[in-house]
């Protein structure tokens, strides 16, 4: 009799599981689940204690899931990848394990860790799967067989690559005739736990789904006029689901196909496509460009950039103390909830970087310390993106200007004040600059002045990139 093993990893789920589905399709076939907790990779990686608390808790989901239909889950926990690869080989010989099956990570580091597992495993048929994407790397190349390096070209093929290939999603298995499982005691792992807000992110896969139906059901139409204001609940908030492997993307474009049928042809939806697309993009970049990875910049000569070593506004930032309300309410949401909107992801980053000239890598690190989606991939991609080093970036000249970002995209300052409670008093036409405010009226604010003046910091940020390109000559 054969014996199935499944590692699951950045894939929690029962549904539209690729190696799960592959794992139980022969019903002879006794079928184990095994899970490897890695500590320490996960702390060289800056994973937030939210994200690892939303990790245990759909863990423990999936691990009922899986013994309702009679899979058990075996569980581990070892320091970091090279230990993980051990314990993957002394599972396959204690349970005389004949065929194993897991999802395709295209971090390099993971993938150096299946590549030792495959080698470790001579008596096992390995099978991975690209499951975390809608259409593989590799699947979207330019004519000559490069990775394309703008996103509105690669979207342009990746929708006629999907629309001559369309992926179907694969069903949950069934129970399985084997001996009845019952889940046990509760998993745990050493790493830190914060707990997260299971009114924000869905606490298991049943939750995740209906979170994606009601989306694309009464929002995704109306999310092209909504998803740049962060007052609004504009978007989906699926991105930790996404990115724990809790939904796939499979899922989502499938559902919101169903509910908003023209989003393939332009109509409405489409602009939620479109970011399921730049999630694309970024994983397929990751994997042709594994330097990404170590955090090289995609473009060159912007390591030669003088940064600013200073701890203090770094600090500030942080803290949400900069003195420009936009910024610090984003990142008081950051810190408070483990998640931030989409746009203030984009104003904050700018803001480190080219008002504060702080090296992109530490708010890259920073984003991956408190968020519960953190995700490498897209997160490098924003920061990059962000900082002008990356590809299709926005131009090192492009700098967001902080208080007009806010004029625009909280006008009534709603946001603000949600997160700032000790900017209460400042009247509405007054929130993007309250000190101006202040002084006019002769009061003083519980609430710092700016740390930088943006129009000098533009001229002086200007001139440390253009330093950096010249010096490439
Ligand atoms: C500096 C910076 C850092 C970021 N770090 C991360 C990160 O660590 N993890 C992460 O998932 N996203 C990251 N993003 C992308 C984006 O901000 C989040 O995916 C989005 O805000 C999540 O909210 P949502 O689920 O409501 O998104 P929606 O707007 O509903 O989008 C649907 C899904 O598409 C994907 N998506 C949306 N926008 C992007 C994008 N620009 N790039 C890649 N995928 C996208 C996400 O999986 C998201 O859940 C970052 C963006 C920036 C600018």
């Amino acid at each position: 009799m054969s014996t199935h093993l499944v590692w699951f990893r950045a894939d929690l789920r029962l549904h539209d599981n690729l190696a799960l589905a592959a794992a139980c399709r022969d019903p002879r076939a006794q079928v184990l689940a095994l899970f490897i907790a890695t500590p320490q990779q996960w702390a060289a990686h800056a994973m937030a204690p939210r994200q690892a608390a939303y990790i245990a808790a759909q863990l423990n989901a999936l691990r009922q899931a899986l013994a309702e239909k009679n899979i058990p889950l075996v569980f581990h926990e070892v320091a970091d990848f090279a230990a993980s690869v051990e314990v993957v080989h002394d599972v396959c010989q204690t349970h005389g394990v004949t065929h194993l099956f897991y999802n395709y990570q295209y971090e390099f580091n993971e993938r150096q860790r299946d590549a030792a597992v495959e080698r470790r495993l001579t008596n096992t048929v390995c099978q991975g799967f690209d499951d975390s994407v809608i259409l593989a790397p590799g699947a979207v190349m330019t004519g000559s067989q490069e990775m394309y390096k703008v996103f509105t070209p690669y979207k342009n093929a990746w929708l006629r690559r999907l629309q001559a290939h369309m992926p179907e999603c694969v069903r949950a298995p069934e129970r399985r005739d084997a001996p009845t499982v019952t889940a046990g005691e509760t998993l745990n792992f050493t790493y830190p736990q914060q707990p997260f807000d299971a009114m924000l992110f869905p606490a298991d896969e049943k939750a995740a789904i209906a979170q994606l139906r009601h989306f694309c059901q009464q929002q995704a139409a109306e999310y092209e006029a909504q998803r740049d204001f962060p007052a609004m609940e504009g978007t989906s908030r699926l991105s930790a689901c996404l990115a724990v492997g809790v939904l796939s993307p499979r899922q989502c474009l499938h559902r919101l196909l169903a509910e908003q049928p023209e989003a393939l042809n332009g109509g409405a939806g489409s602009v939620w496509l479109n970011e399921l697309i730049w999630r694309e993009f970024y994983r397929h970049l990751l994997t042709y460009y594994p330097a990404l990875c170590k955090h090289r910049p995609f473009i060159a000569w912007t390591d030669r950039v003088r940064w600013n070593p200073a701890q203090k506004a770094f600090i500030a930032w942080q803290k949400g103390e900069t003195g420009y309300p936009i910024v610090d309410a984003a990142m008081r949401q950051l810190n408070e909830t483990g998640w931030m909107h989409n746009r203030l992801r984009m104003i904050v980053a700018s803001f480190l970087v080219k008002d504060l000239l702080i090296n992109w890598r530490e708010g890259e690190r920073y984003f991956m310390s408190q968020l519960v989606d953190g995700c490498l991939a897209a997160n490098n991609g924003g920061w990059q993106w962000a900082a002008s080093t990356g590809t299709d970036a926005a131009p090192y000249f492009r700098i967001f200007n902080p208080t007009t970002q806010g004029e625009r995209f909280d006008k009534n300052g709603e946001f603000i004040r949600r997160w700032l409670p000790e900017l209460a008093a400042v009247p509405e036409k007054a929130i993007h600059q309250p000190w101006v405010w202040a002084d006019k009226q002769g009061r003083t604010l519980a609430y710092p002045r700016p740390i930088v003046d943006h129009a000098q910091a533009r001229v002086a940020t200007l001139a440390a990139y253009e330093a950096a390109k010249k010096s490439e000559a």
